[in-house]
């Protein structure tokens, strides 16, 4: 059976996945993988090229495929806030790694953004922007989270602590 030794945040874009994920791997002395600069690594390509030129559906799939790979130990993961489109992907991170649902609010996540300019999303046909990419993926992340960690009106240094606090007492860590 593989080792499930890792620690896999999902959630959504400006969830605080990646500035958390670094932040506590430091604390409990993991490693930790960004899975948006591995697409990049792999691709050779920045990501919102890879959207531009692939669509959503062309994206999701590089996505999908470089998170199937994915093979680390004792290592904090943070991937995209896409990565829940992923079957695939989220049965392979779920197998080697405890599933940690970063929750944030919509207003909040408004705040931290201020929109979606500048940053790369996926954001199907049909989507005008955060709430609609909010109401559809909500119910993914809530079906993979094995431990969801409501983050709102956090620092980042309050919401790191809840974070390794959390893994700690679920013995994930
Ligand atoms: N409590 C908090 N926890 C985490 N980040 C916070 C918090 N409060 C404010 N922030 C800010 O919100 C932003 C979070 O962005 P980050 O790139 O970490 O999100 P992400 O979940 O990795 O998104 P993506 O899915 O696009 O990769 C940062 O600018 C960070 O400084
Ligand atoms: O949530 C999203 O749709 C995305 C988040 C980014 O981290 C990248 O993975 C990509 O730009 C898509
Ligand atoms: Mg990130």
């Amino acid at each position: 059976m593989v080792k499930k030794d890792n620690v896999i945040l999902i959630g959504m874009p400006g969830a605080g996945k990646s500035t958390l994920g670094i932040v506590a791997a430091k604390i409990i002395g993991y490693d930790f993988l960004d899975a948006d600069l591995l697409i990049q690594k792999q691709s050779d390509k920045t990501l919102q090229k890879i959207i531009d030129a692939m669509g959503p559906d062309g994206f999701i799939q590089v996505e999908n495929e470089v998170l199937c790979g994915i093979d680390v130990h004792r290592t904090v993961v943070s991937p995209g806030g896409s990565a829940v489109y992923s079957e695939d992907a989220m049965k392979h991170l779920s197998e080697i790694g405890t599933i940690v649902y970063l929750k944030v609010s919509l207003d909040e996540l408004m705040g931290r953004l201020g929109g979606l300019h500048e940053r790369g999303v996926v954001m199907k046909d049909g989507m005008g922007g955060l709430a609609d990419i909010y109401e559809e993926r909500i119910p993914l992340y809530e079906k993979y989270a094995e431990v969801t960690i409501d983050m709102d009106g956090t620092t980042v240094r309050e919401a790191a602590a809840k974070l390794v606090d959390t893994l700690s007492m679920r013995g994930a860590i």
